[in-house]
């Protein structure tokens, strides 16, 4: 059936896109890039959808459904209510392409079963590949079957650090270890961090620039760290679970007592004394604080390290992700890859990449 639909010349594959926050709406105008081979039909948050099987002008759909959401009563007809858990409408098919721009548990937990429907899934959301195992190799076994899976946005935002990986192994190599700052707000909160400012004024900032999490928690927690350490782990052959990552977390108990939004954002104070103590503790050594991610053979741990300022992982400025690589070909001095890790744009442009790749 797939690949009858492929062969279908005056058909434009369909487009779903699944989430509309940072990185969706800064999705949406880069679409325009692939008309006419591509029609976005379906666009949805949380909790309101716009679909049709003939497509949708992305502006519009994005206004109608910032309508519904300001209030139900304003919902204006092209809008349907949903559940979130990713049903799907029945025109949706084989040889379409679904991206998933949230950072949704329930929606990661379909990957595989939308790939097994002939579905080509594109995702910036790291619970796919980077959640329980037994999710990532329901997914590997879909793509060894011929499914087509597109996760270059959920390591280092696009930097070719996934593909890197994979091609090393693909080669015949073999990847030893792995080194490297993986979170873009972290590298963001600690560049030029020496503990004379809050750090919750920085983390603020790192919100509102669009390179934290849904909830800056899971930054600040490793999780969003260990996810991506588990997504390069696996590309390199070590089919580790989170409980195998050694995780040291920047969370206070205020802010792991945080209930909502609010309470987050009060607690992130709890945050500035400990680590402008660590800070002013790295700076009189000459050091800089990195949180850094490793993985030596099976062996992976992740957290806050005081670097020398010339160390190799201390470099790079902003939001910067910086990786090291060691295997059989780079094994006295390490491959290095590094750049822009999070923010809006780099991420949506790696989707646009891996939607383009999907369907030519
Ligand atoms: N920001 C960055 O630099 C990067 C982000 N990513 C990943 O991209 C993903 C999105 O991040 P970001 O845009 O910042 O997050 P936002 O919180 O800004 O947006 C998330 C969007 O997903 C929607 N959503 C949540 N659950 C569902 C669901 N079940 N069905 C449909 N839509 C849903 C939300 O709707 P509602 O408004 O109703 O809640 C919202 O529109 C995350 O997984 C993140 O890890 C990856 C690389 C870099
Ligand atoms: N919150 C993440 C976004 C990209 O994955 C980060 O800071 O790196």
């Amino acid at each position: 059936m797939s690949a009858f639909l492929d062969l279908l010349p005056d058909r434009p594959r369909r487009l779903a896109v699944l989430g509309a926050g940072t990185v969706g709406r800064a999705l949406l105008p880069r679409l325009a890039a692939l008309e006419p081979t591509l029609s976005l039909c379906l666009l949805a948050t949380s909790r309101w959808r716009c679909a049709d099987p003939e497509g949708l002008p992305a502006g519009a759909a994005l206004a109608a459904i910032a309508l519904a959401q300001a209030g139900p009563d304003a919902a204006p007809d092209t809008v349907q209510a949903h559940d979130g858990s990713g049903d799907l409408p029945a025109w949706f098919g084989p040889g379409d392409v679904l991206v998933d721009a949230t950072a949704s548990e329930a929606l990661a937990a379909r990957h595989a079963r939308w790939l097994q429907r002939g579905l080509r899934v594109v995702t910036a959301n790291k619970l796919g590949v980077g959640g329980p195992l037994i999710r990532h190799q329901q997914v590997r076994r879909q793509v060894e079957n011929g499914a087509w899976y597109g996760d270059a946005a959920t390591v280092g935002a696009g930097l070719p650090l996934l593909r890197c990986v994979r091609d090393l192994r693909a080669g015949g190599d073999r990847v030893s270890a792995l080194a490297g700052v993986l979170s873009g707000t972290l590298a963001w909160l600690f560049d030029g961090y020496d503990g004379s400012t809050p750090f919750s004024a920085r983390v603020r900032e790192a919100v509102a620039l669009g390179y934290a999490e849904p909830d800056p928690r899971v930054d600040l927690s490793g999780e969003d760290v260990r996810r991506k350490l588990l997504i390069l782990a696996r590309a390199a052959g070590q089919p580790l679970d989170a409980g195998d990552v050694q995780v040291e977390s920047l969370l206070t108990p205020a802010l792991l007592g945080a209930r909502d939004a609010a309470s987050t954002d009060a607690a992130l104070v709890s945050l500035d004394h400990a680590l402008s103590v660590r800070a002013r503790d790295a700076a009189a050594r000459g050091n800089v604080l990195r949180y850094v991610a490793r993985l030596d053979g099976a062996h992976a741990r992740i957290g806050l390290e005081s670097l020398p300022l010339g160390h190799a992982l201390a470099q790079g400025g902003a939001c910067d992700n910086r990786v090291a690589i060691w295997s059989c070909r780079y094994d006295q001095r390490p491959l290095v890859i590094q750049g822009p890790g999070a923010g809006a744009g780099v991420t949506a442009a790696a989707l646009l990449d891996d939607i383009r790749r999907a369907t030519t």
